[in-house]
């Protein structure tokens, strides 16, 4: 099942920049991980936002919703999932 994510992070302006760098980090290291797993599929930065587009392969919203509430940056970010269906016209 595909998932099309929006990501909008929103990280405390008080929030020490050391720590931010931190979970930073360990965001991209959990993302990395998904996607050679093959259950995040692609990654797209929204152009002058600190916000994410992401295309998730996942078996059920269950498994979805693991994925995404594991996220480092889980707890600063507001999340829309909109669940994908193949198109009748696509021809792959
Ligand atoms: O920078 C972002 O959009 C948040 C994020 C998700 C995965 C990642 O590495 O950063």
């Amino acid at each position: 099942m595909l998932f099309l994510v929006r990501m909008d992070v929103n990280i405390p302006a008080d929030m020490p920049e050391e720590k931010a760098a931190a979970i930073k980090a360990t965001e991209k290291a959990y993302s990395q991980n998904l996607q050679r797993e093959g259950k995040w599929v692609s990654i797209w930065r929204v152009v002058g936002e600190y916000a994410n587009y992401s295309v998730f392969n996942a078996e059920s919203n269950d498994e979805l919703h693991e994925m995404l509430s594991g996220l480092p940056l889980f707890p600063y970010m507001d999340i829309e999932v909109i669940p994908l269906a193949k198109h009748p016209s696509d021809i792959h």
